[in-house]
């Protein structure tokens, strides 16, 4: 008999308009998977620093072309069509449907839970558009889920060393290389999204997982290149995982690379990569000289991008256990609290290739 399979695509979401920019941010900042503080201090400093960060942030928001806000919705959008196509080939006796759960904007993960219900479903996979797990992002998305759905649901942890990811990562980096003219003396840049350090030491493996992902993208690219991780968007006044994207950024342009930055904790485009990576960082390139500074594009729709989520999706809907992903590829180490798994991660440092190139 035919099944009705729901896969639920997890993302941060985004202001749709200037004016959801400060409702947006309260909303992040009074997750306490963002702010660990008690409630009514995490209240009270949510509705503080949104305050005072709303004017600036808006102004970033403003410099895309998504009507003031975030053009994350409409591209997520995007990729759930494309997931669904392929879905569709691999299930043609069954119904499948894409939903959106975004955590801190329209639709949020509890509409997408309501749909799911009222839809219906007889299968439920949820699948973070996070590659690397964190508990601040997929971790809390599951948190806000499990309050919203009782039904049993299988699912996807991460899928940071996906061979399909890589080699959307190392084609995009490719083509951008040869937008930017195919210069030599190239660094490499891997962007992530940052995270307070502390989130790292209470047992994230979000740093973990970038940095070896970013290992497995430095082997495949051209060897005379040099490939750097580092961390972007730092906010708020803890000690953030670093080297900065910023200072590695001012470092390559100081010593006169060609300088190629890829998103790698993104899969699809907004503000942290159109206005952080493509508008702030070009301008720190530029300011220190850097002879190019190329922006690489996030994978998006690429076709071995969609067809690895569309495997996730084949793998935990095989398995019978809940969690598989999870149990089955030893990735979130533990720090959900609905995984198995107690493998320790401590963060393997700092990447990549520079070491071994320093001691060649
Ligand atoms: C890998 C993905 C992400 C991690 C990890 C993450 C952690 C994290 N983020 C903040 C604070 C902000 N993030 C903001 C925007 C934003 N963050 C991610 C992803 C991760 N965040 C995305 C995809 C976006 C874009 C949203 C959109 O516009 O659609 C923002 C808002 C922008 C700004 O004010 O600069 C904030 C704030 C913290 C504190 C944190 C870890 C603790
Ligand atoms: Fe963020
Ligand atoms: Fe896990």
């Amino acid at each position: 008999m035919a099944r009705k399979i729901a896969v639920v695509l997890f993302n941060l979401g985004g202001p749709d308009t200037e004016k959801d920019v400060q409702p947006f941010l309260k909303n992040l900042f009074r997750d306490p998977a963002i702010i660990g503080a008690p409630l009514p201090v995490r209240w009270f400093l949510a509705r503080l620093i949104s305050s005072t960060r709303a004017p600036s942030v808006k102004k970033n928001y403003a410099m895309m072309d998504a009507g003031g806000g975030s053009p994350l919705l409409p591209e997520t959008k995007i990729q759930a069509e494309a997931l669904t196509e392929a879905l569709a080939k691999r299930y043609p006796e069954d119904e499948v449907r894409c939903f959106i759960g975004m955590r801190y904007w329209h639709p949020f993960t509890e509409e997408a839970a309501a749909e799911v219900k009222a839809w219906g479903a007889d299968e439920v996979v949820l699948l973070p558009l996070y590659p690397q797990f964190s508990t601040t992002t997929t971790g809390s998305s599951l948190t806000a889920w499990k309050k919203a759905y009782k039904q049993p649901v299988k699912t996807v942890c991460c899928y940071p060393f996906a061979e399909g990811l890589i080699t959307a990562h190392v084609e995009r980096i490719m083509e951008a290389h040869k937008r930017a003219g195919e210069p030599g003396n190239v660094r490499l840049l891997l962007s992530a999204h940052g995270l307070p350090e502390k989130i790292v030491k209470d047992g994230d493996p979000y740093q973990w997982q970038c940095e070896t992902m970013a290992d497995m993208i430095a082997g495949r690219v051209p060897s005379d290149w040099e490939v750097v991780a580092c961390y972007q968007s730092r906010v708020g006044p803890l000690k953030w995982i670093g080297p900065p994207t910023e200072e590695c950024i001012a470092e390559a342009a100081d010593e006169g690379k060609n300088i190629l930055i890829a998103p790698i904790a993104f899969v699809s485009e907004h503000i942290e990569t159109l206005v952080e990576l493509g508008e702030e960082y070009r301008l720190v390139a530029e300011q220190h000289g850097a002879p190019s500074y190329t922006r690489v594009e996030a994978v998006g729709v690429h076709e071995e991008f969609i067809s690895m989520l569309a495997d996730q999706v084949q793998d935990a809907l095989r398995e019978d256990l809940s969690i598989r992903s999870c149990a089955g590829s030893r990735l979130c180490a533990g720090s959900w609290s609905g995984c198995p798994n107690t493998q320790a991660h401590t963060g393997a440092g700092k990447l990549v290739n520079a070491d071994q190139k320093a001691d060649a």
